[in-house]
């Protein structure tokens, strides 16, 4: 929507069940996900992958555990020159693997990029001011995508550190889980500020690790996400994060809803652990929902842990 508002382009919306597809072509609204929100009039539903054909760019948008699967399906029948630009915030289970490496693997010569930052679907579609970065390895291509996906509401950034990029995103998700905790446990509003700073500094360290930027993950994509999750009810990750710190069962706590972190933190801590990374809050969370740590005391943990220098 934001795309085809912006530039009056014509945007093909795939999605994988054609009686969906229909309705929304019929109604012009996605009564499931976004109700009462209209779809531009350049904005075209469809199931048929076909469509896709001669698309300059894709945004890939299902929830990152789909990726490989998503990818698989539609690459062979995309342009070869297409720009795929990933919207999930993930590293997927089983593998460990960064979207992008996903993304390389299943369609290698792909020019690929990612698009991230604090912005929720429904402020974007109401047409609330948003504001998010899209980087790519090429810089050239990144400005492109980026300058084609502005619009008067929704400013899009661009940069050339994909890494630093999808790590905020993936990471972020996770560490608001644990501000959720928190939250809902009663500890109270400087006990989430204090989880967020030290969850940023968790961040800075995987980034410098995994070879990204540590200043991408000082904007949009990293310390802008993470303030927007851990301080909003809105957010599914705080949400989840939330009722469990009120003593819900797991499968309580998702309320249905898509939490990524839920399905991150395992992968983070592993990638972390892999490169010596400190990340005390990323296993709190992994502990918790591995159920090998109580959420008592998983606070016990992080509360008791030697006093050091800040930086
Ligand atoms: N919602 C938000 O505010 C934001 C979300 N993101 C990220 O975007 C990703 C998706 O999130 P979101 O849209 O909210 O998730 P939802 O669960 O709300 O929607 C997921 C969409 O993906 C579709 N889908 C799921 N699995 C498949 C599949 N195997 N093949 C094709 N389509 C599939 C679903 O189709 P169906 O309707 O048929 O189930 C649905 O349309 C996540 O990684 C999230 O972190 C990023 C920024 C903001
Ligand atoms: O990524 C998001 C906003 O940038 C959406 O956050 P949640 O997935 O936690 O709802």
């Amino acid at each position: 929507n934001a795309a085809a508002a912006a530039a009056a382009r014509p945007v093909v919306l795939w999605m994988r069940d054609p009686e969906a597809a229909a309705a929304m072509a019929r109604t012009r609204e996605n009564e499931r996900h976004l109700p009462g929100v209209t779809l531009q009039p350049g904005v075209r539903p469809t199931a048929d992958v076909a469509d896709l054909a001669e698309s300059e760019a894709v945004l890939v948008v299902t929830p990152a555990q789909t990726l490989r699967g998503v990818l698989t399906a539609l690459a062979p029948r995309l342009r070869p020159d297409a720009a795929l630009i990933l919207c999930a915030k993930g590293i997927e289970r089983g593998t460990d693997a960064f979207l992008t490496d996903v993304a390389a693997e299943v369609a290698p010569g792909a020019s690929v990029a990612v698009l991230s930052g604090p912005s929720f679907a429904a402020d974007v579609a109401r047409g609330l001011p948003t504001a998010v970065t899209l980087a790519s390895r090429d810089g050239a291509l990144a400005a492109a995508l980026a300058a084609a996906l502005s619009g008067p509401t929704f400013r899009v950034y661009h940069g050339s550190d994909p890494r630093g990029v999808e790590i905020g995103g993936a990471a972020k998700n996770v560490l608001a889980i644990a501000c959720g905790a928190a939250i809902g446990r009663g500890l109270g509003e400087s006990a989430r500020a204090a989880l967020v700073a030290r969850s940023f500094a968790e961040l800075m360290r995987f980034a410098r690790a995994w070879d990204a930027r540590p200043e991408t993950l000082m904007g949009l994509s990293g310390l802008g996400d993470l303030v927007l999750s851990a301080a909003s009810a809105q957010s599914r990750n705080f949400a989840f994060g939330e009722r469990l710190g009120r003593g819900a069962s797991l499968a309580e706590a998702s309320g249905g809803k898509l939490a990524e972190g839920a399905l991150t933190a395992q992968g983070l801590v592993a990638l972390a652990r892999r490169r010596g990374v400190e990340m005390p809050v990323a296993e709190a969370v992994a502990g918790l929902l591995s159920g090998t740590l109580g959420l008592d005391a998983a606070i016990a943990d992080l509360l008791g842990r030697p006093l050091r220098a800040e930086i």
